[in-house]
């Protein structure tokens, strides 16, 4: 699948801008704060309805302007598709494919699949479980739409059931009625998330032993209440210790992934180098595993990726996305010299584009 042109109006600090990309690789190029991570921000938005880096719409609408627009032209599979984003201020935003609009947003999601690497993806080891309950949820949303309505279901009731939990009235039927929607939606959640770790970890490690040249030992543990316990039964056992805290105790929003570095937690033995490394195979394992789910091969956004990583494995992770299992790639780089000595070794299609304070040029 690729991306071919990309027409942007008052997107963040990117005032207009209509761009055509080459079917492999293109770079953005420029200095610190000049948009290229927007610019990819952009191509996010068109797959996820949603910005990468700030989660409040309107935030993402040009400072003294009144809307924006975004428009992407795609070839999926044998067919072309338009993608069209519109918001303007005080209104409800606009997503249409090929100029019919979405009843439902969450429709779109993976219609478009989307992997994305960059330094946000630190928050992965660094930060609390949701982070990482965060990135399971994305990779299966893309491939499996039951997956993101009963993920809907599962919050809904579990608002409904922490909304009783705080409040003077305490009838035991409510609670049955939200518990068994908690139930259902969360024992579905569960065997979802089991099986997506279980295929996931093979693909993971070879990934990361193919980037650090197997220097390195790395797995992943999906923990969860729910493998030992009948989620009902202890939704009912809980409610008297939930009442005195005010919040839900047991279920998948407590879920976690751990992940070792040998024996240890990466987090608390892993380098920067390490840690870098962990996240890009992450990432590309998620890669892979949408691409066998979907049957496409998903658009690759690599924002600021060779930082703090030493030559080899740029080399090797560079080799890897320009060979054929990869598709279209889009690469932000500050320095031109040192992003075209990278690629040259790649032999593959390259072009460029120059971003300085919100205009686009193409190079
Ligand atoms: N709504 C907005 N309106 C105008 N400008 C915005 C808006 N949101 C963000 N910006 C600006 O976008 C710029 C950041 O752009 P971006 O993150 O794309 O930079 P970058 O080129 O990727 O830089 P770096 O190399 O440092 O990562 C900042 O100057 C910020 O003020």
């Amino acid at each position: 699948m690729q991306l071919t042109a990309l027409s942007i109006l008052n997107y963040k600090n990117l005032t207009q801008a209509d761009l055509s990309f080459s079917s492999k690789i293109n770079c953005f190029i420029g200095n610190n704060g000049m948009g290229k991570t927007n610019l990819l921000d952009a191509i996010y938005y068109l797959s996820f309805c949603k910005s990468f880096t700030n989660p409040v719409d309107m935030q993402n609408v040009k400072h003294d302007a009144d809307f924006f627009v975004l428009q992407g032209h795609y070839q999926r599979g044998n067919s072309d598709e338009a993608v069209y984003c519109g918001l303007k201020r005080r209104q409800k935003k606009q997503f249409k494919l090929n100029k019919k609009e979405y009843e439902r947003l969450s429709d779109h999601i993976g219609f478009l699949p989307l992997v994305i690497i960059s330094p946000a993806d630190g928050a992965l080891i660094s930060e609390g479980s949701d982070e990482r309950r965060r990135f399971i949820d994305s990779v299966i949303s893309q491939y499996n739409k039951r997956y993101l309505n009963e993920l809907i279901r599962y919050n809904k009731a579990l608002m409904q059931r922490n909304t009783l939990l705080k409040g003077d009235m305490h009838d035991e039927m409510v609670y049955d009625i939200w518990e068994e929607q908690l139930a259902e939606a969360g024992v579905y959640i569960f065997e979802t998330r089991k099986a997506f770790v279980d295929e996931f970890i093979p693909i993971f490690q070879s990934r990361f032993n193919f980037i650090t040249d197997e220097n390195e030992r790395v797995s992943i543990r999906y923990q969860s209440q729910l493998a030992e316990r009948n989620f009902k039964e202890s939704l009912q056992r809980s409610r008297e210790r939930d009442r005195i805290l005010g919040y839900t105790t047991v279920g998948t929003h407590k879920d976690d992934l751990e992940m070792l570095l040998g024996d240890y937690p990466i987090k608390r033995v892993g380098s920067q180098g390490q840690n870098k490394s962990f996240l890009v195979s992450l990432k590309f394992a998620q890669f892979d595993f949408l691409k066998r789910a979907s049957d496409l091969t998903p658009i690759l956004l690599l924002d600021d990726i060779f930082d703090k990583l030493d030559a080899n494995r740029v080399s090797r992770i560079l080799s890897l996305v320009s060979g054929d299992s990869f598709g279209q790639i889009f690469i932000t780089d500050t320095n031109r010299e040192h992003i075209d000595h990278l690629l040259s070794e790649t032999g593959c299609e390259v072009k460029f584009f120059f971003v300085d304070n919100g205009e686009v040029t193409t190079l």
